[in-house]
């Protein structure tokens, strides 16, 4: 067995270290928002995105003179982009069904499927104004039937984004705030003075977002753990340096701390993309974040076998998983943990970020061990219920229930029980006892 790091990134420890200073602060702030409310959340929203009007909710008068700010071609892209997400997420809700069935002779069980009654969406936008987040959170929400639908999104370079706001609009937010990072997701969770709060918070974010929907988790649901974007190309030689280079630097430039990795079995590959990373950087407009990003979050490791390379790959569990080789197919069966598979040097992690109309909210930090992405199931919560419709079924089942019940000794259980064998059956059994 050989797995071999051309390129590693950052430290355990100094990770550690970054999550320590990013709990603190969020503690800190969200311990503020509930204190104070509105006159907390607008001081982090000056202090940290210099934007602090009147109402961060937009009227529907701002919102329409924002849209009129776009092209014909933008509204169209957008509106495009919208009715992709919203066909597939279509198609999962409708594979979700209600059931009812009989279990045994005259007992009913079910499920029905109930929409979350409201939720907020987090917009990103600090870096980039990330108008496909507001189709992957608000647009599914709505194919859900949630019916309350709060969205936030920071002010992008002091004010609001208008592409970011019309996709909004477009994707059936009800309520639309201007506001950003901690103080937008504390406001919607924990609500203020004039913002209502949510029953449960959605959408990626940078660190501190991910990090206070984390520490908000149990006052409300929250969708998953949607940090800072990670990537991960697999690929031999199939295929060529400057397609991997590309693929990594094109999610790597996302911000300062996006992991980039290249897994391969190709020693060639491996060189040839580290060269070609170096080629590209000198070029791409945004390779300020890029760089930083791949110079302390990059990695390139080389393997002997595929087994080897699927090994790997299943542990960084990474939110992207690219898989460019002679066997994609083997990987589809194969792979158990990641965010989202990307097969085929076709397809790309841009495609599913933009347009596709897979979800592109995708869990982070290894969260795919145990979740996969934002969709619409994850707006709809299942409920069941019963119900005994026989004599017989009543006096049958409440029998077993009563001796279950007495075996861990719950006689007032098992008195629900028996009042029912004693109605229904006609079994004279003394109070406080178990059933025959
Ligand atoms: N996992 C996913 O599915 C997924 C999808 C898309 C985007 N993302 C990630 O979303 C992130 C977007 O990040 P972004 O920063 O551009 O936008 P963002 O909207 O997540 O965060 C911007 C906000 O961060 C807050 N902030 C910035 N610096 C701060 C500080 N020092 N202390 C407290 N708060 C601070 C500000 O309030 C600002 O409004 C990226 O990391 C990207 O990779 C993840
Ligand atoms: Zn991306």
């Amino acid at each position: 067995m050989a797995i071999t790091y051309l390129k590693s990134g950052r430290s355990d420890s100094a990770r550690a270290e970054d999550d320590r200073r990013t709990r603190e602060t969020v503690e800190a702030a969200l311990a503020d928002i509930s204190a104070r409310g509105d006159i907390a959340v607008r001081e982090m929203a000056a202090k940290f995105d210099g934007y602090a009007p009147d109402s961060f909710r937009l009227s529907q008068d701002q919102i329409d003179a924002l849209i009129a700010t776009l092209t014909p071609r933008e509204i169209e892209d957008i509106r495009f982009a919208q009715a992709q997400v919203r066909r597939f997420a279509q198609i999962q809700r409708d594979s979700m069904k209600d059931v009812e069935v009989e279990t045994l002779p005259g007992v009913v069980l079910g499920h029905k499927h109930i929409p979350v009654q409201a939720v907020g969406c987090y917009v990103p936008g600090g870096k980039f104004p990330m108008v496909a987040s507001a189709h992957m959170s608000i647009l599914t929400a709505s194919v859900a039937g949630v019916p309350r639908i709060i969205a936030a999104t920071p002010p992008f370079q002091g004010k609001p984004n208008a592409a970011v706001i019309a996709a909004m609009h477009f994707a059936g937010a009800h309520e639309i705030y201007v506001l950003g990072g901690i103080q937008a997701i504390g406001a919607m969770a924990l609500g203020t003075e004039t913002i209502a709060p949510v029953d449960m918070l959605v959408g990626p974010g940078n660190a501190f977002v991910a990090e206070a929907k984390r520490q908000l988790f149990g006052r409300v649901g929250i969708d998953l753990f949607a940090g800072p974007t990670e990537t991960m190309v697999i690929a031999d030689d199939t295929v060529d340096a400057e397609l991997c280079a590309t693929d990594l630097l094109g999610q790597a430039e996302h911000g300062y701390n996006s992991p980039a990795v290249l897994v391969t079995n190709s020693r060639a590959l491996a060189e040839g993309t580290l060269a070609e990373i170096e080629r590209l950087l000198a070029i791409l407009p945004t390779a300020v974040t890029a760089a930083a990003s791949w110079r302390d979050y990059g990695e390139v490791i080389l393997c002997d076998t595929h087994e080897e390379m699927l090994q790997v790959a299943n542990e960084i569990a990474s939110e992207h998983v690219q898989v460019m080789t002679d066997r994609d197919d083997w990987y589809l069966d194969s792979m158990v943990d990641y965010g989202a598979l990307f097969l085929g040097p076709r397809t790309h992690v841009a495609n599913g970020d933009k347009v596709i109309g897979t979800n592109h909210t995708l869990p982070t930090r290894r969260a795919g061990r145990y979740t996969g992405g934002l969709w619409v199931g994850k707006f709809i919560k299942t409920h069941t219920y019963q119900r005994v419709l026989t004599d017989d079924a009543a006096a049958d089942i409440g029998r077993y229930c009563s001796r279950l019940c007495m075996i861990e000794g719950f006689v007032g259980h098992a008195e629900q029980a028996n009042i029912r064998v004693r109605r229904y059956g006609g079994d004279n059994i003394p109070y406080g006892e178990a059933a025959q």
